[in-house]
């Protein structure tokens, strides 16, 4: 792993319960032998010669359509970009009209030769594709087997098929907060910390990256190393963020109400899309060029959105939008909330043979929500430049505006 980070929040997390990494190679071994021969994109040469073949995964996605219009937007080397999606967004067809090639590839990343097909000839593949499910709403097999088998999948093309660069979306949740709910108070990338998982998405996330890291110098087709990286959001939010939409339903249907139910003191770091998006396009960008220092390392997604607690946080895009939350502190007594969130994890197991039961509270969003977890880091500034595109204000209004929308087509 790279120089710094060795012992500290980038250390190895411990999922408790869940299968060790088998060291099995996907299944492409064998499919891929004479798909490596035909493309042989070589980074280092062509940088400035030929426009790079980028592919995104989880390009329809939330954060994954901000990364794909900040590619067009803001990548000159691009000469085609790849969208690769399980569900593909109709916004893609108004991308085909600018100078970019884009290619919408509709595939599944758990389908091995369908990530080989589009990875092969891409000079940089950018890996946003997960289940973000701390809902209960997938089994945990299939989250393991996206996020996990997935991401084994995306390494193992671009061994096969000579891609160099890698870009992968981890999540702050493979360092916490951990099953204990000891609090990160403003931790960066070197800071000690349990990072011990119960939940199946946090379990997930801390193996796929593990994965992404390890796999940073091995030797791609055409003998040339993989250069990887994992960025690590903290809570993603604006244009698209779907949690956010639905607490502003929530509070519509509520006569404009929304009742506190995490302590005010409760620290969350949130990270606005637009500035993921753009850590994301200059990572993958500099990665070339900054091997040696930022290969097999990880960063933390930040900017200056304040630090507040998740629903305070929230507030601020939804009181702007005629929302009001409801209390100085927590309305209910925090019992009361984990015997809720208990009543809410067995109606789910009870109703699941017939119906799809998965509120916002169940006793993983409750302990996540009431522990304490912020970064405070500049580690992407000093490794390759980072610094945000969108100030908190931009960031603030642009949100409210998309709020503002959705809470409109939603009456
Ligand atoms: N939303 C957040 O606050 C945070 C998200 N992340 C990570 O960012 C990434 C993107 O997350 P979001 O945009 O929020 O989620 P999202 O659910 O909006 O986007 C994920 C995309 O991946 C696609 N996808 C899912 N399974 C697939 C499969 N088997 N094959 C191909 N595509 C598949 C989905 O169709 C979707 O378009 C994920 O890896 C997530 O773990 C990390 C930290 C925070
Ligand atoms: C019902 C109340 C307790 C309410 O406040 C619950 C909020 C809850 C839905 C969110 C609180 C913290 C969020 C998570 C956090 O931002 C970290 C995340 C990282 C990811 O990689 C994916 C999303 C998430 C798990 C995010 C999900 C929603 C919360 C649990």
């Amino acid at each position: 792993m790279g120089q710094e980070g060795e012992g500290g929040a980038s250390g190895r997390g411990r999922c408790v319960g869940w299968p060790a990494l088998d060291e099995r190679r996907g299944p492409l071994q064998a499919s891929l032998g004479t798909l490596g021969q035909r493309l042989q994109p070589g980074m280092a040469d062509s940088a400035q010669a030929q426009k790079l073949v980028y592919l995104v995964t989880g390009g329809c996605g939330f954060l994954g359509e901000h990364v794909v219009r900040m590619l067009l937007q803001r990548e000159p080397r691009l000469g085609e970009l790849r969208v690769f999606d399980r569900h593909l967004g109709p916004w893609l067809e108004e991308l085909k009209t600018g100078p970019v090639r884009v290619t919408a590839i509709q595939g599944d990343v758990t389908e091995a030769h369908e990530v080989a097909a589009a990875v092969a000839g891409a000079h940089v593949v950018i890996h946003t594709a997960g289940l973000v499910d701390v809902f209960g709403r997938a089994s945990p097999e299939t989250i393991h087997e996206v996020n996990v088998q997935g991401t084994r999948n995306v390494i193992e093309a671009c061994v096969q098929t000579g891609t160099r660069f890698l870009v992968y979306t981890s999540s702050m949740e493979v360092v916490g907060p951990n099953t204990k709910g000891h609090p990160f108070y403003r931790g960066n990338e070197d800071t000690l910390y349990e990072a011990v998982h119960r939940h199946p998405y946090p379990c997930s996330k801390a193996l796929a990256e593990r994965l992404v890291l390890e796999a940073n110098g091995r030797e791609v087709h055409g003998g040339l190393p993989l250069v990887t990286c994992a960025l690590r959001p903290t809570g993603i939010y604006g244009e698209g963020h779907q949690i956010m939409r639905d607490f502003y339903r929530q509070g519509l249907r509520l006569g404009g109400w929304l009742f506190r139910a995490i302590p005010a003191s409760v620290e969350h770091g949130r990270v606005y899309v637009g500035n993921v998006a753009w850590m994301h396009v200059l990572a993958a960008r500099e990665l070339e060029r900054r091997a040696a220092l930022m290969g097999g390392q990880v960063y933390f997604c930040y900017d200056g959105s304040p630090y507040k607690s998740y629903e305070d946080f929230n507030m601020e895009f939804l009181g702007p939008c005629g929302l009001q939350l409801v209390g100085a502190r927590p309305l209910l007594p925090y019992w009361l909330l984990v015997f809720l969130a208990a009543l809410n994890a067995l109606l789910q197991w009870l109703l699941r043979p017939l119906v799809l039961y998965a509120p916002l509270l169940n006793p993983y969003t409750l302990a996540v929500a009431n522990t304490t977890f912020t970064v405070s880091t500049d580690k992407a500034q000093r490794h390759f430049g980072y610094e945000p595109l969108f100030s908190w204000e931009d960031s603030r209004t642009r949100t409210i505006l998309w709020v503002q929308a959705a809470g409109s087509s939603a009456q």
